[in-house]
């Protein structure tokens, strides 16, 4: 017999594994529903909804909390905020729940974890910011915009001030927006197995929503679907989950028959089996990445796929191994980020990172350049790529990397459609901005290996 599960309760405990513990949303939620797989689909996309719901918009929830409260959200228990904050949450952006029944919830689950004394401190915040929560006030646009961008899509300050010395405020307000717009899957079809036709019927056959997406033909978007590894073409290795911005990657670097490729940070390994497909079972992609783990993640999509002509490797991209110098026709340093261009789809890596943590990773990109570089056979080609936006890890990035090692950029215009083209992408590489373009944030570079 199946235990009864407390859907709030659950929530709670996921929103303290990331907000406490470290967790990453997307793993933390993956696991759940793995887990609760026997949960409806009702209460799975219920609990769906208010975690990623409350994580999105925990700057917005955290300053309405503080309008009620007496004591500051970052005073309170850290049970008793999460609590607060999944709870005005549903009070703020889910109407079909009566506003009593989120109250008594929160005090039922307050008192079940044993804080009998603030039982009445979380029903005195709630219950005010039911009442009032239609009165708030917000951050003006016109008198301080950096706020208003910050409360209103729930944005880190530090992260506004980098992007609005490089953006105009109107495409940095669109990026925000688009963050908070929904995130359908995109999947890669692989057409060494099946026509695109045949893995559309298969998904609908399963009640499955398809639709096409801009800028490549192999890629669709699917809606409605309760579990992916349950689904038939998935099985089959027919698709593969991954963004068009990611997928440009592998456009990008355009493997010819019998290339070698060294894919430097692969996994989960999408960007690799990417190659191995286009490679048409010639050459090789040699898939590596630094733990056991992401090496067994790899190998897994590589046995469903029963990809020949991949291989996944377990490697240190910052420790120089001689026997892979000039080996390979094409690189790949999709590099470790701070991940900004994908806040839609993991929005806790916004609370996660920091200006400081982004001088390391800064460091380890730089330091894994240092070392993989020289892989690259004369006149072979280094893709440099981040799912992030700004020019810290990105243009400049590149501009250190042009300054120090034999390489020049390469244009890319050849390999992308034509409204993805611009000057930038003539000289060699390309943003994505989620907003302006249909795709996550995302950066891809190409390099030629001059001598
Ligand atoms: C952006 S992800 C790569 C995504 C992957 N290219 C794909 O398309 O599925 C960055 C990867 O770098 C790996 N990584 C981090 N430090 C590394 C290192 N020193 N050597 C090799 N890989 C590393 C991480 O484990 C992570 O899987």
């Amino acid at each position: 017999m199946t235990k009864t599960v407390n859907i709030r309760e659950l929530v709670l405990e996921m929103l303290m594994q990331v907000t406490e513990e470290g967790g990453y949303s997307h793993i933390v939620l993956r696991e759940v529903l793995e887990k609760y797989q026997y949960l409806e689909k009702r209460d799975r996309s219920f609990l769906t909804r208010v975690f990623e719901g409350t994580l999105e918009n925990m700057i917005q929830i955290d300053y309405i909390i503080g309008c009620f409260s007496k004591v500051k959200v970052e005073d309170m228990k850290p049970l008793i905020r999460d609590l607060l904050r999944l709870s005005v949450y549903q009070l703020k952006y889910m109407d079909s729940i009566p506003d009593s029944a989120v109250c008594n919830e929160a005090v039922k689950i307050a008192q079940r974890r044993g804080f009998y004394n603030l039982k009445g401190f979380v029903n005195g915040v709630l219950r005010s910011v039911a009442r009032g929560i239609a009165q708030v006030e917000y951050p003006d646009e016109k008198k301080e915009p950096e706020k208003f961008l910050s409360v209103t899509y729930s944005m880190p300050e530090w992260i506004l001030e980098k992007w609005l010395l490089q953006f105009d405020y109107a495409v940095v307000k669109r990026i925000c927006e688009a963050f908070h717009e929904e995130q359908p899957t995109t999947i890669r079809c692989n057409l060494n197995m099946a026509t695109l036709e045949e893995v559309s019927e298969s998904l609908k056959g399963e009640g499955i929503e398809v639709k096409k997406v801009p800028y490549l033909d192999y890629a669709l978007q699917i809606r409605n679907y309760n579990y992916l590894k349950a689904i038939t073409s998935f099985k089959k290795g027919w698709f593969q989950v991954q963004d068009v911005s990611s997928m440009l990657v592998a456009e990008i670097a355009a493997p010819q028959w019998g290339d070698y490729c060294i894919d430097v940070c692969a996994a989960p390994g999408g960007k690799s089996l990417h190659l191995a497909d286009k490679l048409k079972g010639s050459g090789y992609v040699e898939a590596r990445d630094v733990t056991d783990y992401k090496v067994a993640l790899m190998q897994e999509n590589i046995d469903r796929i029963n990809s020949v002509n991949m291989e996944a490797v377990l490697a240190d991209a910052t420790v120089f191994d001689p026997k892979s110098v000039e080996k390979a026709d094409i690189l790949i340093a999709d590099v470790p980020c701070s991940g900004l261009g994908v806040l839609g789809k993991k929005a806790d890596i916004k609370y996660k990172m920091s200006a400081a943590k982004q001088q390391e990773i800064i460091k380890l990109q730089r330091k894994i350049l240092d070392t993989v570089y020289q892989y690259v056979k004369v006149g072979g080609t280094l893709i440099y790529s981040t799912c992030t936006i700004g020019a810290d890890e990105n243009q400049y990035n590149v501009k250190w990397f042009l300054d120090h090692y034999p390489f020049r950029l390469d244009s890319i215009d050849p390999y992308i459609s034509d409204e993805l083209k611009s000057k930038s992408t003539k000289a060699g590489y390309l943003q994505l901005l989620p907003g302006v373009h249909k795709a996550d944030g995302f950066f891809i570079s190409r390099f030629k290996r001059i001598s």
